[in-house]
């Protein structure tokens, strides 16, 4: 599969201790319609490194190529069209909802696609009664499909998703990950999701990258990683999110 963007070697300095890295030597590329999730424990940068890749965030050493050409020939908001991050917590713009669906077409000078964003909205579970609603008044979940449907009205060819389903009742997670999985089949968008969810991995992901100790320690397909871990910080990860993870009534976090 060709790459349409690839990391190479970035690293990020700890601004409480800028002699030490959060993570450093990240190298992985991202293939035209492949699922990839982001998995480690929290507090290793998975969120800063996708925004790093958004270009919302910068490294302190390594390149990132879109389709070949490194970010620093890019402009900014070029880049962002291509490369497009949905944040956990998502940011309504003022308005309607309607108002934020337009918010490309607006930005682009392109017509607004309402087919389209119907069509997304109503697989997120969201009728078009939803479309007049002032958009601060959503709910947590609601906004959070709301924002992923307008990045996707954006047709980027990479997508990072922060936690897009953290909020969200199983049924609209199930929708999230329906719609994305068909999305990035027609589109050929590659998608970079981070999730603390291993069953969510198993079933909406064909690689996942692993990231522990400050490095990308495992770049696998889905299957293979769960079962055989090459690394011990993995199978340690994987046993502990099986079995005592906060989610499961434990808090103690294990040692990767
Ligand atoms: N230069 C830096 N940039 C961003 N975060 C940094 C930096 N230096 C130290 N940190 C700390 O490292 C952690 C990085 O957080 P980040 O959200 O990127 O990790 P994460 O792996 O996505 O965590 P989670 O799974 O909890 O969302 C935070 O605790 C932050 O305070």
């Amino acid at each position: 599969m060709t790459a349409l963007l690839t990391l190479h070697e970035l690293s990020k300095r700890r601004y409480d201790a800028p002699d030490r890295y959060l993570f450093q030597g990240v190298s992985a590329d991202l293939a035209q319609g492949q699922r990839t999730a982001l998995i480690g424990i929290s507090g290793q940068g998975k969120s800063t490194l996708l925004r790093i890749m958004a270009r919302l965030d910068t490294a302190d050493g390594g390149d990132i190529l879109y389709r070949g050409t490194s970010f620093s020939r890019w402009k900014p908001n070029d880049w962002r069209k291509q490369v497009c991050y949905v944040a956990q917590q998502p940011v309504m713009l003022p308005g309607s909802v309607e108002d934020n669906l337009q918010t490309v077409s607006r930005l682009n000078g392109t017509p607004f696609d309402r087919e389209l964003a119907g069509r997304c909205m109503e697989a997120l579970g969201l009728a078009s009664t939803y479309w007049a609603k002032p958009a601060s008044e959503l709910s947590g979940g609601e906004k959070q499909r709301v924002a992923l449907v307008r990045s996707l009205l954006l047709r980027p060819a990479v997508l990072l998703l922060d936690e897009v389903t953290a909020s969200l009742d199983p049924g609209s997670k199930k929708a999230v990950e329906q719609l994305l999985n068909d999305w990035s089949q027609r589109e050929g968008t590659a998608n970079l999701w981070i999730t603390h969810d291993l069953e969510q991995v198993k079933q909406a992901s064909d690689r996942v990258w692993f990231m522990a100790e400050g490095r990308l320690l495992e770049q696998e397909d889905t299957q293979a990683f769960f079962a055989c871990p090459r690394t011990d910080e993995a199978r340690r990860f994987i046993a502990w999110q099986e079995t005592e993870s906060p989610e499961n009534g434990k808090e103690e976090v294990p040692n990767v």
